[in-house]
């Protein structure tokens, strides 16, 4: 073979694996060499390593330390047998040398996930010390010691104690079987119709599970809610079962997305009538069938009579008799059904009311195995909606939170928008279902109704770009998803911190404007897009662009955004009060008549409850239309401030991904401008109101916009 061919054949196979190495696929797991005085502290603190276990869990903790500290250090941790000055002791209290330790007291308020460290005094100095009651713990707490190190902290005295808050922290893929993504921005599916082969795949999966691992996230759900039957056949069941051996190490479990038809469609049954003896054996079979092959799969996540996915109802039936039939299947195997509650079917209901009128009627009769999943507002992740009443309204039966990760309705992956903010307004958000104190967060992480299931669950941001989520900024919303799934009350600051200085470099004069970057993005996204409560008014089909207008060929009626914002000479906003689709009722008092009071609305979900004349006088004194201009400026304003800040971070990090971001926030930008003039513009033609004189006037004009709506559908 000709020197040539060798050398491209080679190049060939290793292609995949050194744009593996070489890519953003780091993350956030990057371990570069920290400054000299660091290093001395680290190594003073930290030399050997005693591993009180041999599980594959502990070792991969113990993998991921030594890596860690090399990387960080440029030290290689000796392997001892005994502990000693100097030595990191890691395991649980099966083994002697944690016994010792006699630390039973601490390590009872730790649960099953949780973990202590410590520093003790032993002779000629000290020793630092990970123990949990699991190894699942430990490789928790091995992965807080490094991230410690990776942000530059101090580990020479530690009194750490952690225990989750939600006992399953998953993400959801919405992967299809041909590989492509729903509302996914980067890239096609990690986990479907890949070309490569395994060995390069298997090595981004342990890379995913480690990245995953870092942040406490426990499970995932690798498959489109909108199930494809054949996610079932023995085809698929052993790809799951290849993928959850690789996840074992890191404690991540791997669940499932099932078609409701699937008895019927795979299974050849007749119907899939959850009554019917032969559809219910059918899962038991098929439950068994996977145990067979993953003994500790996770279990089934159901989208069931929602936006034309079959279901129970299809057959007179109720969420109540489906879930129960899919629960009673998986109980024998400890897995759980996580049944979604998002059931948007136009109908006489008004979208947002819909969701509690449906599931209200089961609240306590579920199986204990079965977790209603929740869309963590009323209508469909808009960049602000109110929380959905079904928290601190369903109390007998276990809920869960459903967030977005992915930016269906933020801009995709053109746009910089950390959602930790978001996720813990909705999280710390009141909803005074046991009077003041009764959190969202509360209402599911089983202290206020005392459930023993407890869950959590965001939609991914994952593709096969290679940065993992089109915009490296995107990371941090995955990062930051496993951080709040551990503990909302961390502040949504510290975790943008940690991220950048762990994703990029410790230097403040980096990490202070970044961090202030991100800490202000959301609520920029809202401005420019959805203000005071405004909501859907994005390209109907592909969620993407400003598309307020109606005259949309081939949109649905109830899809309109007009539906939405209900735009007219009167006024705007969606009337959701006791006069209209009555929202306001479902949440629990005081809310429901703050809500439906609009002097007493807060501000920024005015429109999202009440609609109101264009000359409203807000509480600030400014008229509705001028204050609904404002904040469309407001956004575009903050966009442009986030481009410029950025370009004068030149330099502080690596020119790639210095001009990758820079090259997003100029998209923006861009981007910005469009929604503000779109939305001013189109709106302007029912207010007959001009824009304030001080602000500068909009650079497209409004039939320009909406042919350039058309562009950016093909675009996408
Ligand atoms: C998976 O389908 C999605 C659909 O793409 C999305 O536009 C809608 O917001 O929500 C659905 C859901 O959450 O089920």
């Amino acid at each position: 073979m000709s020197g040539k061919i060798c050398r491209l054949l080679v190049l060939f196979f290793l292609l995949p694996n050194i744009i593996l190495a070489e890519s953003g696929e780091k993350l956030w797991l990057r371990y570069l060499p920290l400054d000299n005085a660091k290093v001395v502290d680290y190594t003073n603190a930290i030399r050997s390593l005693v591993v009180a276990g041999d599980d594959a869990v502990i070792s991969a903790a113990a993998e991921e330390i030594q890596m860690a500290f090399n990387g960080l250090t440029g030290n290689d941790l000796r392997n001892v047998n005994r502990p000693g000055a100097g030595a990191l002791l890691i395991g649980t209290p099966e083994n002697r040398l944690i016994r010792d330790l006699e630390l039973s007291s601490e390590l009872e308020k730790c649960g099953e996930e949780g973990y202590i460290i410590r520093t003790f005094p032993v002779r000629n100095g000290q020793m630092t010390v990970i123990a949990a009651n699991t190894s699942a713990g430990v490789l928790y707490g091995t992965f807080d010691l490094i991230r410690r190190m990776q942000t530059g902290e101090s580990i020479s005295k530690l009194e750490v104690n952690e225990s989750p808050a939600f006992k399953i922290r998953v993400l959801n893929h919405w992967d299809n079987l041909n590989g492509t993504v729903e509302r996914g921005y980067a890239g096609h599916s990690i986990w479907f119709n890949r070309p490569e082969d395994w060995s390069v795949r298997s090595a981004q999966y342990k890379y995913y599970a480690r990245a995953n691992a870092s942040v406490g996230i426990n499970g995932t759900v690798i498959n489109n809610v909108n199930a494809d039957p054949n996610v079932l056949t023995a085809e698929y069941i052993e790809k799951y079962a290849r993928i959850a051996d690789i996840f074992r190490p890191y404690n991540m479990k791997i669940y499932m997305s099932v078609n409701f038809a699937s008895p019927a469609v795979i299974g050849g049954l007749e119907n899939s009538d959850p009554f019917n003896p032969a559809v219910q054996q059918w899962w038991k079979d098929k439950a068994a069938e996977i145990y067979q092959s993953i003994p500790d799969f996770g279990g089934f996540l159901v989208k069931a009579n929602s936006e034309g996915q079959p279901g129970p109802m299809d057959y007179g039936r109720t969420h109540k008799d489906g879930a129960n039939m899919m629960a009673k299947a998986l109980q024998p195997h400890n897995g759980i059904v996580m049944w979604r509650a998002f059931v948007y079917e136009p109908g006489d209901d008004e979208r947002s009311v819909q969701a509690y009128n449906e599931f209200m009627p089961f609240d306590g009769e579920f199986e204990d195995n079965v977790i209603v999943q929740v869309k963590n507002g009323p209508v469909d992740f808009m960049p602000r909606e109110s929380f959905s009443p079904l928290f601190g309204g369903m109390q007998k039966s276990p809920v869960m939170i459903e967030f977005q990760i992915t930016q269906e309705y933020l801009g995709h992956s053109n746009h910089l928008a950390y959602l930790s903010t978001m996720w813990k307004e909705v999280l710390d958000a009141e909803t005074f279902a046991k009077g003041v104190g009764s959190s969202v967060a509360k209402t599911t992480d089983g202290t206020l109704f005392n459930h023993e299931l407890t869950a959590i669950s965001a939609v991914s941001n994952i593709g096969r770009d290679i940065n993992w989520t089109g915009h490296h900024f995107g990371q941090s919303n995955w990062y930051a998803f496993g951080r709040l799934a551990w503990d909302y009350d961390l502040l949504s600051e510290d975790i943008a911190e940690e991220w950048v200085k762990m994703t990029f470099v410790h230097d403040q004069k980096f990490v202070e404007p970044v961090v202030d970057i991100m800490m202000r993005s959301r609520e920029a996204v809202v401005n420019y897009m959805n203000p005071l409560g405004l909501h859907h008014i994005m390209g109907w089909d592909h969620h993407f662009g400003p598309e307020p207008w109606t005259d949309i060929p081939g949109a649905r009626e109830d899809w309109l955004p007009r539906y939405y914002h209900n735009a007219s000479e009167f006024g705007i906003g969606f009337d959701r009060t006791t006069n209209g689709s009555n929202l306001v009722s479902q949440y629990h008092s005081p809310l429901n008549k703050i809500y439906n009071d609009p002097l007493l609305v807060p501000e920024n979900l005015l429109l999202w409850f009440h609609h109101l004349p264009w000359n409203y006088r807000l509480q600030n004194g400014l008229k509705l239309w001028d204050a609904m201009v404002y904040k469309y400026y407001e956004g575009v304003e903050e966009a442009r401030l986030f481009q410029n800040r950025w370009d004068r971070l030149e330099g502080y990090i690596d020119d790639r991904r210095f001009k990758e971001i820079q090259y997003k926030l100029k998209l923006q930008t861009t981007e910005a401008i469009w929604w503000r003039d779109a939305c001013v513009l189109y709106f302007q033609t029912y207010s007959n109101l001009p824009i304030p004189a001080e602000l500068e006037r909009p650079v497209h004009d409004l039939d320009e916009l909406k042919e350039l709506k058309f562009d950016m559908k093909h675009h996408n």
